[in-house]
């Protein structure tokens, strides 16, 4: 089975059905793009895989267990699925490193001797060991992003959803921030990423995947989905976002 499988997942706000019964396989260290319009449903879908959204029906297996059954404590499943956001939301009293120690240390009850090396470790491999003293004011946003991601790394995920990383970012910021997502390619981390970045989904992807209405309409490899979409509402969507 693969790593991420999500069978009929549903998921409704009021009368509105924002995720429509979703189909979606994740292999083992893959990267799969969501594209698609605003309000689609790609942020629900990724908050739906984190159990920061109940679902209404379907079911969600991260290595064949089912983590979308009523009653299971997410903070277990938090932990194995790593997710960051288009706002960093780092603490701001705290510095880049304490930051990204947090979560392990309150979930995990590491020590902080024990987690220092380690995630000092992440922020020399991802660029900003000079950086890890400072606290989240005295950084750029994609600094600033990149300790967010740090911080989910920390928690040693097996899987990890990015909800639009770059949105919030000055356009000469995004591409240090996508060549953390590189990275974490090669190193084999299994990926989603909801995104508007259709250069880097192209260039990056697995596989990338078309929603509309809450449905994934087409999926497929990226040269399939942009150089030859099956469906016109995909054509009509890629001719407005590529322009
Ligand atoms: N907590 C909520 N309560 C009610 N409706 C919501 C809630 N969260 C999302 N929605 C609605 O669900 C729909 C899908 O939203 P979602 O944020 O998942 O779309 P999206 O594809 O990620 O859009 P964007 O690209 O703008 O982030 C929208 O119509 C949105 O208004």
């Amino acid at each position: 089975m693969s790593k991420l499988s999500l069978r009929g997942v549903v998921k409704r706000f009021g009368d509105s059905t924002v995720c429509d019964g979703i189909d979606l396989d994740v292999e083992e260290g893959q990267m799969v793009c969501l594209i698609g319009a605003s309000g689609a449903g790609k942020s629900t879908l990724l908050r739906c895989i984190n159990l920061l959204e109940a679902v209404e029906d379907g079911e969600i297996f991260l290595d064949g267990e089912d983590i979308a059954v009523p009653g299971l404590n997410p903070q277990g499943v938090r932990a194995r699925i790593g997710m960051v956001f288009q706002s960093f939301n780092l603490f701001p009293h705290m510095t880049a490193l304490e930051n990204a120690m947090l979560a392990p240390r309150r979930v995990h009850g590491r020590s902080r001797a024990d987690l220092v090396g380690e995630v000092e470790e992440l922020f020399t491999r991802f660029g900003l060991a000079d950086r890890m003293h400072n606290y989240p004011d005295q950084l750029s946003g994609g600094q600033q992003q990149r300790v967010a991601i740090i911080r989910a790394l920390a928690m040693r995920p097996e899987v990890m959803l990015f909800d639009e990383i770059t949105s919030a970012l000055d356009p000469q910021l995004v591409g240090e921030v996508l060549d953390v997502l590189l990275m974490l390619k090669q190193q084999g981390m299994t990926m989603v990423l909801a995104t508007h970045e259709m250069g880097f989904a192209r260039q990056a992807a697995d596989k990338v995947c078309f929603l509309k209405d809450g449905k994934i309409i087409e999926e497929g490899p990226p040269e399939a989905l942009f150089d030859a979409p099956q469906r016109e509402e995909t054509k009509a969507f890629l001719a407005r976002a590529l322009k």
